[in-house]
């Protein structure tokens, strides 16, 4: 039995995935009065209005009711910890990060956090090209899981997928976790571009070169360039790069068009740019899209002005 801590965009999709496919899913969520409406509704009507939960998924607010098996964190990165720390001891069960980025105070990633805050845990990571509404409406979806214990891996890989979410396995936590992070940044970049008029060709640009960012990264933390040529970073980059349901895509739209954003909407490229800028210099690792970002971020470049910096480096091999 799967448990799913978080009743946002994303927990409950997988949640809705699993229990479509008759498994027992317990959903919890922090909020005593949105589990009162779920219960009551049979949906989560804030993230995903009229798709019905079915039988098999069963709200909570008790959290100490969870049920044995894997548990999925399904909250934003920079609360992944806090959210860890009001959690119980959950004991053996594996602990699977839902969630994309870097920690903006640490520079450590999901996992990293779940083995800082519970030394020991088997933890893993889902992660890919996947928005919660297709999910949610049964819509193919093809996912990695990442976990350095095989073992473990390959338990969560067969527990997790669903009839419409394909699961692919990996032992290169590092290689899925980055991918993940760094193409939220570049969905902003991608977004600003587009918002700002500035064209497909700027686009590709944009994704080709922060792909580039995201290998050296990947390779510099000893992960596998393959994993960056799979779902987990290629697939993701397309996907939030390209799509209006991305947030982080529709954030950078809204730096492009000068237009105003709902700053309770979940971007997690915002942090991990800074997150991501950070670890880039201690590690002397040039990352201009990720520096471009940042400054698009705190208001200090224009779309124009960063485009500038980035077309006037110096001339270099590809
Ligand atoms: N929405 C999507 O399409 C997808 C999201 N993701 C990832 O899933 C993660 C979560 O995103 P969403 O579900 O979309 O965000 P969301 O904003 O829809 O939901 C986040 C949920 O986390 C809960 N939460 C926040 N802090 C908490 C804490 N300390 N303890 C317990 N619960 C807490 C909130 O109450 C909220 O229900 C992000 O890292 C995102 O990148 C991944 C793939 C697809
Ligand atoms: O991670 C996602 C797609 O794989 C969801 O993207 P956003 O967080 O930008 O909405």
């Amino acid at each position: 039995m799967t448990s799913v801590i978080g009743a946002g965009a994303f927990g409950t999709a997988l949640a809705i995935s699993l229990a479509r496919d008759g498994s027992e899913v317990t959903l919890w969520a922090r909020d005593a009065a949105q589990v009162a409406a779920m219960s009551a509704t049979r949906e989560n009507a804030a993230r995903l209005p009229d798709l019905g939960f079915p039988d098999a998924l069963k709200v909570t607010g008790d959290v100490e009711s969870l049920p044995e098996g894997p548990v999925l964190l399904a909250v934003p990165m920079q609360k992944l910890r806090a959210a860890l720390q009001d959690l119980p001891d959950f004991g053996a069960r594996p602990l699977v990060a839902c969630c994309k980025g870097i920690e903006l105070t640490s520079r450590l990633s999901p996992v990293q956090v779940i083995g800082d805050v519970r030394p020991g845990a088997r933890a893993a990571i889902l992660t890919g090209p996947s928005f919660a509404q297709d999910i949610a409406k049964g819509l193919p979806t093809a996912l990695t899981l990442a976990c350095d214990d095989d073992d473990t891996g390959r338990d969560l890989q067969t527990t997790l997928t669903t009839a419409n979410i394909r699961l692919y396995r990996t032992v290169d936590v590092p290689g899925a976790e980055i991918g993940g992070a760094v193409k939220n940044v570049m969905a902003i970049a991608c977004g600003a571009a587009i918002g700002a008029g500035l064209g497909e060709s700027a686009r590709a640009a944009l994704m080709t070169r922060g792909y580039a960012e995201m290998l050296r990264m990947a390779l510099a933390i000893g992960a596998r360039a393959e994993t960056l040529a799979g779902l987990s970073g290629f697939g993701d980059l397309t996907l939030t790069c390209t799509s209006r349901l991305s947030r982080n895509y529709r954030y950078g739209l809204s730096i492009g068009e000068g237009a105003p954003f709902d700053p309770s909407v979940t971007v997690e490229g915002a942090a991990t740019a800074r997150a991501l800028q950070a670890r880039a210099r201690a590690m002397r690792l040039d990352m201009p899209i990720t520096d471009a970002v940042v400054g698009l971020i705190d208001g200090s470049r224009t779309v124009k002005e960063a485009m500038t910096d980035l077309l006037s480096r110096p001339l270099k091999e590809e």
